[in-house]
């Protein structure tokens, strides 16, 4: 029988690494049960008495939002961190007009094309603070029937000296909100100042708007992801993970370049094969992104597909792609209907499969704006979004290697090997029309 887990057990249960996938309507309790949460219970009373919170996100309901609070938070002081796009910033003005309690906070976007896309949660309760990172919009699509990606903190408690965890967490942190540069802010960087981080055992990797160099050239982006695994991976004898595959699995996929020299492999590749000394080889990269027949026959059908904005100009430029292509395939957690909107990205010790050297899930998809391009002969790293996600090391878990196959296995979000596209798979492109086949809904999709 199928014990129903309370948020409290479940975050219990999802030690030691606090990685949840989003609940999903129409799937078997138990696949809803370990290592899965809903909004609801993210938000739940039962983690204590909560006295304000701030939601960092890209799209935002605000209806939803408040419903998703317990009835006697709901009046507490929430801060909304969002991009200050204009016309967005209207709707959202008016959403939030019926609620004094709610303040918006504009986050800048000095580099055309920059999205807010990170997806954080500080939630302070009497007893402390807790993070939470993860992939989903604040609407209910996007908590209904997708797979997304969330990071829950140990709710850290309040201390009258710095304490930092091992993972330099607290410091980058604060860099990250630093770079707002807004006074809004100014009440969260205190409060985390004053929280001992000490539990917490992830790294951040996030992304701010920018051209960063010189000292703060390996602080976001793809740089911080190749000096943090330089860094953290103590592996003994590298030589044995030179060739260990790789894989990188989003929801988007912005414009890479004319072939996969041009960024693919030259940059972020040479970031994601980093282990702690330099290897020499160039291990498999495979990507996981939707086919359209993923689309098609998801819980959603082909309305999954507006949350995939890969688009036909994009596509059109780099078909060299599809070569490294894989189908969302995700049978073990019966998941392999419900649209993927995580980003993640992994390395395996070997063509086996069987263990993991690091895992990061994040807000990035495939994309220089998300991860940064190197400019001016690689003095400055441009990067155009905001981003955030949370990197596991083994070390930090006490252990040399993630094992995926055992009692304290990684909860991976898809099934190992990725499948590979067959000639007749096509990557979902979310401006063209499917009108030779219904969707799990008997819909067509024509988005003219
Ligand atoms: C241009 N805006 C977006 C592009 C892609 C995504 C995604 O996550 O795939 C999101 C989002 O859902 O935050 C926004």
């Amino acid at each position: 029988v199928n014990k129903r887990l309370t948020p409290v057990e479940k975050i219990e249960q999802s030690e030691p690494y606090r990685f949840f996938l989003s609940t999903v309507h129409g799937i078997q309790d138990n696949y809803n049960q370990t290592n899965a949460i809903s909004l609801k219970e993210i938000l739940s009373v039962e983690h204590g008495q909560l006295t304000r919170s701030a939601q960092f996100n890209y799209m935002f309901d605000i209806e939803f939002l408040l419903e998703q609070y317990p009835s006697e938070f709901r009046l507490k002081p929430l801060l909304i961190v969002h991009g200050d796009s204009r016309d967005d910033n209207h709707s959202l003005k008016t959403q939030c007009s019926p609620y004094p309690q709610i303040e918006l906070c504009p986050a800048r976007l000095d580099i055309p094309f920059g999205t807010h896309h990170t997806k954080m949660m500080f939630l302070l309760y009497e007893t402390g603070l807790r993070i939470v990172i993860h992939t989903a919009n604040l609407i209910s699509q996007d908590w209904r029937q997708k797979t997304q990606g969330i990071w829950i903190s140990p709710i850290c408690p309040k201390t009258n000296d710095t304490r930092e965890s091992k993972t330099n967490f607290k410091k980058d942190l604060l860099d990250y909100i630093e770079q707002y540069r807004t006074r809004q802010l100014q009440f969260w960087q205190k409060t985390i100042n004053e929280h001992d981080f000490s539990s917490i055992n992830v790294h951040i990797i996030s992304s701010t708007p920018g051209r960063h160099t010189g000292a703060n050239i390996n602080k976001f982006g793809h740089l911080k992801l190749r000096q943090t695994l330089k860094n953290y991976l103590n592996l003994e004898n590298n030589e044995q993970y030179y060739s260990a595959p790789i894989i990188g699995q989003f929801s988007s996929i912005g414009s890479l370049g004319p072939n996969a020299n041009s960024w693919l492999t030259k940059e972020f590749l040479t970031s994601l094969k980093q282990l702690n000394t330099n290897s020499f080889d160039s291990p498999e990269l495979k990507l996981i992104y939707p086919t359209v027949e993923n689309v098609r026959t998801s819980f959603e059908g082909y309305i999954a597909g507006g949350s995939l904005p890969y688009n036909m100009q994009t596509a059109m430029k780099q078909t060299w792609l599809i070569n490294y292509l894989h189908r969302w395939k995700a049978d073990h957690r019966q998941r392999s209907r419900a649209s993927p909107h995580i980003k993640t990205y992994l390395r395996v010790t070997n063509d086996q499969y069987k263990n993991l050297l690091w895992f990061l899930v994040t807000s990035a998809n495939l994309s220089k704006a998300a991860w940064g391009v190197l400019e001016k002969n690689n003095t400055q790293l441009m990067i155009r979004s905001y981003e955030i996600g949370v990197l596991f090391i083994p070390k930090q878990f006490s252990q040399t290697i993630f094992p995926l196959f055992d009692s304290s296995s990684f909860p991976i979000p898809y099934d190992l090997p990725p499948v590979k596209y067959e000639s007749t798979d096509k990557p979902w492109i979310v401006d063209m029309t499917y009108k030779n086949q219904p969707d799990s809904h008997g819909n067509m999709w024509d988005p003219h």
